[in-house]
């Protein structure tokens, strides 16, 4: 038997296939995601089975959500090396206040995470449509909820509150916090390897999305994504953390509310300094003035945070650094450990050239005052991991 983790994203679906062995999930044995989900796209298929990555391209019809499982209902009953699905793992951005741990879906809950939409519009209704989805592909099998604000639900309250009248934070308006199936992985195989993971540990999740996390005993702390997935770091098309004087302004403006969301949310970050793109490799690859600007602000952005997080901890043990950015960029893991230097960081820079998303890699020189690992993410094997468990419980 095995578990099928699902991210739904606004156009692309990504997915992995964990088997259980004695009740334990394994490494997915297949990983693989569809793109084109958007509106007119054609779903392109592509997956990695025994080391080996196929393509298929599915004719879209009117909803390309629905060709999409299509496919992969048929992939999954012609590939014979695939085991059988027991239950479906969705990772779902946002728990708000109603979800602290994973839950199995019914039409109670779906309509409660339907509420949180507005908090996270560029994740959540995604996350809702592809549940929905597989619910009516694939009848019969529990369909499991795992939230990215879990990880960060026992925050200490002086950091999940914000500075405003105590109404607003009883209403729920407060500091949740993101990535927390990535953060979970990594805190776990760090746990698994060095002594240091108990003590105060600094977490990167730089992708498409970034944030960091601050961690002790294994626990988050602290964190830079807040009530909605905008806040903290700079990203590939949001802003981060800014001046809410600037909403004030625009307002005054004109400026309407979805054309804000449209700013924050798609419009700003890598994307938007650097009026070029919101890939980085492109940024690297290209030698522009303004693509070196956006990639100094990003830079810039991980060491302010990291230092508000280090002290926060009172001091850092152990930095990790993952996501798509965060696991591939030598140069940026460089440039951030360089400007820590003053934390006692030093970076072995033979090992940090060498650590290219594959592996677990530990990059620290020796006689640094600070442990440094590139951990390769796995968001889906957490999902799975929580979806197991609970129907192990049940
Ligand atoms: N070799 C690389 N060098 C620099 N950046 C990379 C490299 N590979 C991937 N990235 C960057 O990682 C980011 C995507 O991160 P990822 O975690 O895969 O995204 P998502 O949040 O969609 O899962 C993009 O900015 C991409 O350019
Ligand atoms: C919460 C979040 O930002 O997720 P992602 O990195 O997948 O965009
Ligand atoms: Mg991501």
């Amino acid at each position: 038997m095995a578990i099928l983790s699902v991210n739904a994203g606004s156009s692309t679906l990504k997915f992995s296939i964990h088997p259980l062995q004695d009740g334990a999930v394994q490494p997915a044995v297949m990983t693989g995601n569809i793109q084109g989900l958007e509106p007119g796209g054609t779903p392109d298929m592509r997956w990695t089975l025994d080391g080996r990555t196929q393509q298929r391209t599915l004719s879209a019809g009117s909803d390309a959500f629905a060709a999409a499982l299509d496919g992969l209902r048929s992939l999954l009953a012609a590939e014979a090396a695939v085991p059988d699905i027991e239950a479906v793992a969705h990772r779902v951005v946002h728990g708000g206040r109603s979800f602290r741990s994973s839950v199995q879906v019914d039409d109670e809950v779906l309509a409660k995470l339907e509420r949180l939409n507005s908090l996270a519009p560029l994740h959540q209704p995604h996350n809702i449509d592809g549940i929905r989805a597989f619910r009516a592909a694939f009848p019969g099998l529990p369909q499991i909820a795992c939230f990215d604000t879990a990880f960060h639900a026992d925050l200490p309250e002086v950091a999940s509150r914000f500075a405003l009248p105590r109404a607003l934070h009883d209403e729920g308006v407060r500091r949740y916090g993101f990535h927390g199936l990535s953060y979970q992985y990594i805190m776990g195989t760090l746990l698994d390897r060095s002594p240091r993971a108990r003590g105060r540990v600094l977490m990167a999740h730089l992708g498409n999305g970034a944030s960091l996390c601050a961690a002790h005993e294994g626990r988050s702390q602290a964190t830079t994504m807040g009530f909605s997935a905008l806040d903290g770091l700079m990203m590939g098309t949001r802003s981060g953390t800014l001046d809410a004087g600037v909403l004030l302004y625009l307002m005054e403006r004109g400026w309407n509310h979805d054309r804000l969301q449209t700013l924050l949310y798609k419009q700003s970050g890598l994307l938007g300094v650097s009026g070029l793109s919101a890939d980085m490799r492109r940024l690297r690859a290209d030698g522009s003035d303004a693509a070196q600007e956006a990639i100094a602000l990003f830079t810039y952005r991980v060491v302010r945070e990291a230092g508000a997080m280090a002290a926060c901890l009172g001091g850092v043990d152990l930095i990790a650094f993952s996501g798509g950015i965060g696991e591939h960029d030598a140069a940026l893991r460089a440039d951030v450990c360089a400007a820590l230097g003053w934390m006692g960081v030093q970076l072995d820079e033979a090992r940090n050239a060498q650590a290219v998303g594959d592996d677990i890699v530990r990059i620290d020189a020796e006689g640094s005052a600070v442990e440094l690992w590139v951990i390769p993410t796995d968001e889906g094997r957490v999902a799975a991991q929580a979806a197991a468990a609970l129907l192990a419980a049940h």
